[in-house]
Order: C-alpha cells, then sequence, then structure tokens
C-alpha cells in the first residue's frame, strides 16, 4: 500500500519516500502469446481506497496551481503504476495546438519546469501537438488514445476551463489498463479539474486564462528568492561558469496595447475582447511554460522572464513585438504594441514595476510599436532613475 505522502512541493527532486515498486503484473515480460490486453494497475495496491482518499486529500489541500498540478500527476503516477506522468500546457497560436511539459514524474524523479532556477537551458520546449490529442481536442474528447510505436500506451486526458482548453495530463504505460483504473483515472481528472476551477477563479483573469493581478507579488517574490539561491561551486578541474551565470538575469517587461481605446471605439467592445484573447494566446505561445505572463487588466500585461541575458531577453522581446504587428487580428487587421523591460534587481516589485512602466511610457511618447529597456534609457541619460515620489522625468 502506498502510505507515503506526497512531499510538499520545496522538497520535491527525486521521489525518495516512495517505496519500491512491487513488480506489477505489467511489469513482467510476457511470451507473446500469453500477453493479456489490459491489466489491472489497482493490483497490489494494498488497500487502494485509503490511498485514494489519501490522495484526494493532498489535492484539495492545495491553494495553488502549481502544487495542484504536482499533487495530481504524483497521485496518478503512484496510484496506477504509470511509466510516467506529465502535466501539459497547452497553447493555440495561428489556428494550432502546442503543448509544453511544466511538470513530469519518470523513473519516481520529478521535474518541475515551473519553478526551475536551473535556467532556460534547463526549460522544456514547447511542441506541436500531437496528431491524436489535437483530433482528440477538437472533438472534445476525454480520455484520448493511442500506442507511441515504442511500447508505450499513452493516455492523454484534456482539462477544459470554460470551454476553453487549459492543459492536459499525459500518462505512459506498459499495456492499456483495464476499466477499474480507468475510472481511477478519470476520477482523479475530473477532481483536479473541478479543484483547478476554484483556483482559477481566485487566480486567473477570467477573459484570457491569464495569471491576475492578484497572483503578482507571490510569484514575484518566489522568482527573487530563486535567483538569490547560492549557485553550486564548479567542481574541481571543471571550468567556472561565472560569466554564463553573472549575465544571466531575471527579467520583468510590462506591455500595453498601442491605441486599444481606437479599436474599442471602431469594432466594439466584443472585437476588443477578441484582440485581448488573441494578444494573450500569442503572448503564452512566445514563453516558456516557467515564465510567467499576468494581465493587470485593461491592455496591459506583465511577463516574468527567467534566467536570460541581456541580449536574449531583448531578442525574444523584440521577437514578440514583430509577432504581434505580423498577426491578422480577424477584421481588427494589424495591432502593435509598446513594451518597456528591466533586470529583476533586489527592489521590491512596486519599484521594479515602476522602472518597467517608465521605459514603456518612453516607448509610448517616442512612436509606440517599440521595445525600450530601462537601464539602457537611464544610462543613455533618455531618462532619470525613478525618484522616491513616483515622478517620471524625460531629459
Ligand atoms: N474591449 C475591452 N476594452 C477594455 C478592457 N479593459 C480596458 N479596455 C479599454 O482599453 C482602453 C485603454 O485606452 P487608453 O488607456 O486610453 O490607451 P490606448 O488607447 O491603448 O492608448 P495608448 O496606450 O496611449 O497607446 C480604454 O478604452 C478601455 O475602455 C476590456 O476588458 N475589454
Amino acid at each position: 500500500m502506498p502510505r507515503d505522502l506526497p512531499a510538499p512541493l520545496h522538497e520535491m527532486g527525486t521521489l525518495r519516500d516512495k517505496p519500491p515498486r512491487a513488480p506489477a503484473a505489467h511489469d513482467q515480460p510476457f511470451p507473446a502469446a500469453t500477453k493479456p490486453a489490459t491489466v489491472s494497475l489497482l493490483a497490489g495496491q494494498g488497500n487502494p481506497l485509503k490511498a485514494f482518499l489519501h490522495h484526494l486529500a493532498e489535492m484539495t489541500r492545495c491553494r495553488e496551481h502549481d502544487q495542484l498540478d504536482l499533487t495530481t500527476i504524483t497521485a496518478l503516477y503512484r496510484m496506477t503504476g504509470a511509466l510516467s506522468a506529465t502535466m501539459l500546457d497547452v497553447t493555440q497560436a495561428n489556428g494550432r495546438l502546442y503543448t509544453q511539459a511544466t511538470a513530469v514524474i519518470e523513473q519516481d524523479t520529478v521535474r518541475a519546469y515551473f519553478d526551475d532556477a536551473a535556467g532556460t537551458d534547463e526549460a522544456s520546449r514547447q511542441e506541436p501537438c500531437p496528431q491524436p490529442l489535437a483530433d482528440g481536442i477538437r472533438r472534445r474528447a476525454c480520455p484520448v488514445e493511442a500506442d507511441d510505436g515504442n511500447g508505450q500506451h499513452l493516455i492523454w486526458l484534456p482539462v477544459w476551463l470554460n470551454d476553453r482548453i487549459q492543459c492536459c495530463i499525459l500518462l505512459a504505460y506498459a499495456t492499456p489498463c483495464d476499466a477499474d483504473s480507468r475510472i481511477l483515472i478519470e476520477g482523479i481528472v475530473k477532481v483536479y479539474s473541478n479543484h483547478q476551477s476554484l483556483l482559477d477563479y481566485s487566480e486567473r483573469d477570467s477573459l484570457t486564462g491569464l495569471l491576475n493581478r492578484k497572483t503578482f507579488d507571490a510569484r514575484f517574490a518566489r522568482m527573487t528568492a530563486q535567483c538569490h539561491q547560492p549557485k553550486p561551486h564548479a567542481q574541481p578541474g571543471q571550468p567556472e561558469r561565472r560569466h554564463t551565470e553573472q549575465a544571466r538575469e531575471n527579467w520583468l517587461a510590462v506591455v500595453d496595447i498601442d491605441h486599444f481605446k481606437k479599436i474599442n471605439d471602431r469594432f466594439g467592445h466584443l472585437y476588443g475582447d477578441e484582440v485581448l484573447i488573441l494578444l494573450a494566446n500569442l503572448l503564452k505561445s512566445s514563453f516558456r511554460a516557467n515564465e510567467r505572463i499576468f494581465r493587470f487588466g485593461g491592455e496591459e500585461f506583465v511577463i516574468l522572464l527567467r534566467s536570460a541575458t541581456k541580449e536574449n531577453a531583448t531578442m525574444v522581446f523584440e521577437r514578440l513585438r514583430r509577432a504581434i504587428e505580423q498577426y491578422d487580428f480577424p477584421q481588427v487587421g494589424r495591432v502593435t504594441i509598446s513594451l518597456g523591460f528591466v533586470s529583476i534587481s533586489s527592489d521590491t516589485p512596486v519599484v521594479v514595476l515602476g522602472h518597467a512602466d517608465q521605459a514603456l511610457y518612453y516607448a509610448k511618447q517616442h512612436g509606440r510599436n517599440q521595445v525600450q529597456f530601462y537601464d539602457q534609457l537611464v544610462a543613455e541619460r533618455l531618462l532619470h532613475r525613478e525618484d522616491a515620489s513616483g515622478s517620471v522625468e524625460f531629459f
């Protein structure tokens, strides 16, 4: 019986507390002729009801999305003997679906990309959505199943929120599951989806699905805490990585749609809302899962970009500006944004946001549809460092 508790988020790493899994029926090598079509994943679970209730209690205790995601894939991995359990972020851009892993458990090891302080090298990649899943999402099917061609049976469990695909859980098995196991999987996913919609109500902006202003301070604090954690020292004989480590920083950008009022006035608020939704999708598809995007209200968005050099940050934000400029918004046509960004120092969120706002304001005042870097504007004496009163002054 799995009596072990899922480790709290900050302790997650290797699932050391997990007892060695008793060899389940599907671990045994079957001669081809006797291999069963399905196998009960509940076999060998001891008291599955007790384990199920334990995991339910852990899931419903979660007060944050990231924590809930990890606890849910942990429950599915531990209870159903999956070879791996993955939480996928699903986004749509230019009519195509993309997936990106935000957390994975495999071989008793957890990788949580949203909390990854190791830097962009370690981050997961956005991939085109696998065809069976894309077809399943369009049919609103759940679960979606397929063999991966390498001896694994895959089960995708797409999760919708307010008619919008939100994320998807991917489970990999050695063989297809039996009916009881499916009931268990679907039950856990149903609880996950219900609890997620409760969290969403308080954490997310209802129009775009992006994180809301209320969640910003906590995410910002977590990011700055991680960037102040001591870096591992180079081992004797290994080259120092000082240059790379010093060059990488975390960044905050404030994005504002140009002349959005005119869009509303000319096309109406419904089209204005559609622009906000499409722009949110473009933002989501432009950044990795461990980077955070917030709608601060109105047509203003904030991005927390992790561990990038100044050149990379500039390149990523410029690429976003161009992608939006080139996107054909239905009926509305061309939309542009202005963006101000700043490196995240030890300043408070209010100060960092204020500096990014100053750079954004500069971009608005100097032609819009541009990216401006606060420190550079200050270095070039185009902008005064904001004083305590919060006033912005141009040279
Ligand atoms: N459709 C829609 N409009 C919104 C929403 N929230 C705010 N707005 C509108 O966004 C517009 C913001 O206008 P302004 O602050 O004047 O800025 P702007 O027209 O984008 O001009 P610049 O920022 O200077 O380029 C206002 O007309 C608001 O009514 C929303 O949720 N939906």
